[in-house]
């Protein structure tokens, strides 16, 4: 069904935290893997060193093979693209005119694409059309399936069989895939998970303390599943590791790059400056989020004030004062 064989090649395109934590994930399940970067650095820092600046200290098999030419990915069964949400359709045009269509591409990206709206299984069927479509989604930081630490996470697709062979080609001990046939819910979850964790992050760095913290993180999570609703996610799936799991990890660590970005501005750092120059997806999906939660009137006040303290309308003291100023009402 997926065409994958036990001697296909997986193919990680971007070459940034989680591409290379995928690469590695990828030879302990047994696979021959070609990892893609378009910064021809890390390429040479891998075939030189084994090791990429993106995972400090973590030394690569001989079965990560490093590239910079699209062009060499053609004997590729199955791609993983882990690029940022709002690079993700260029870098899956590039691979269109690169190569052939027919073979899976699982997004691991976490986010909305901002000029369309569109969830990143949507960008992939339309940037590379006849390449199905699936979503790898879970919590797991980079660096921890860097150490090989136990991490679980949920790949789905609309074709259950591919998602369930892609998600046995891919697993091992340490990084567990589950397998699901609901791409919309997974991708709901991760979008929203990471606007969620900036809002846990401000109110942590705004003193307001954990009452405050899991206040937050409740009612974000309603905020998540009426969104997912929207969408025809299924319950299961959002509450599930791609979902309530992702949330669970992003809004309790400052591990994560979206709670420290919410951190650091609750401490009153800018936001031109608040991500110490790392990628905080729910900056950029912040926006989108909330503008399609208004266009199918799907209530999220936390998301609408992430997004309005991101675009400098609102201070994140006076956004607060705004949340508790709503009224009392029933709790779903
Ligand atoms: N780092 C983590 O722990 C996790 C990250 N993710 C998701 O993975 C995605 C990528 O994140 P990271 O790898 O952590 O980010 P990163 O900032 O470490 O790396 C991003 C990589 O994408 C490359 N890139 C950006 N635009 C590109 C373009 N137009 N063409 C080619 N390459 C391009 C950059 O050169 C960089 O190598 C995000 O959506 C993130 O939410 C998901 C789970 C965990
Ligand atoms: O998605 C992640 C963990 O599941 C990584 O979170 P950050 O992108 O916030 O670092």
């Amino acid at each position: 069904m997926s065409g994958l064989t036990a001697s296909s090649v997986i193919g990680i395109v971007g070459g940034g935290a989680y591409g290379t934590a995928l690469a590695l994930a990828a030879a302990r399940a047994g696979r021959e893997v070609l990892f893609w970067a378009r910064d021809a650095a890390i390429v040479t820092a891998i075939r030189e060193t084994r090791q990429t600046p993106h995972l400090p200290g973590v030394i690569l098999p001989e079965a990560i093979s490093a590239t910079s030419s699209l062009a060499a990915l053609s004997a590729v069964g199955a791609f993983v693209v882990a690029v940022p949400t709002q690079s993700l359709r260029q870098v899956c045009e590039g691979l269109a005119q690169a190569l052939s269509a027919g073979r899976p591409v699982i997004s691991a990206a976490k986010g909305i694409e901002q000029a369309t709206g569109l969830f990143t299984t949507q960008v992939i069927a339309q940037a590379w059309p006849g390449s199905p479509a699936a979503i790898l989604s879970g919590p797991s930081f980079a660096a921890d399936i860097g150490r090989g630490l136990p991490t679980a996470v949920t790949l789905a697709a609309q074709d259950a069989n591919l998602a369930r062979a892609l998600a046995e080609a891919l697993s091992s001990s340490a990084f567990r895939i589950y397998h699901s046939a609901d791409p919309r819910g997974v991708e709901v979850g991760g979008a929203a998970k990471n606007v969620l964790a900036i809002a846990a992050g401000i109110a942590i760095g705004l003193g307001y303390g954990e009452s405050a913290r899991a206040a937050l993180v409740a009612r974000g999570f309603s905020e998540l599943r009426r969104f997912g609703e929207v969408f025809g996610a299924q319950g299961e799936t959002l509450m599930g590791l791609s979902g309530l799991g992702d949330v669970v990890l992003s809004c309790a660590s400052p591990q994560s790059r979206n709670f420290a970005f919410g951190l650091a501005l609750g401490q009153g750092r800018p936001i031109a400056d608040a991500s110490g120059g790392k990628l905080a997806e729910g900056a950029f999906t912040a926006s989108v989020l909330a503008r399609i939660a208004r266009e199918h009137k799907v209530e999220m006040p936390i998301a609408d004030a992430v997004a309005a303290i991101i675009a400098g309308e609102i201070g994140v003291r006076e956004a607060v004062a705004g949340l508790l100023a709503r009224p009392i009402r029933a709790e779903n």
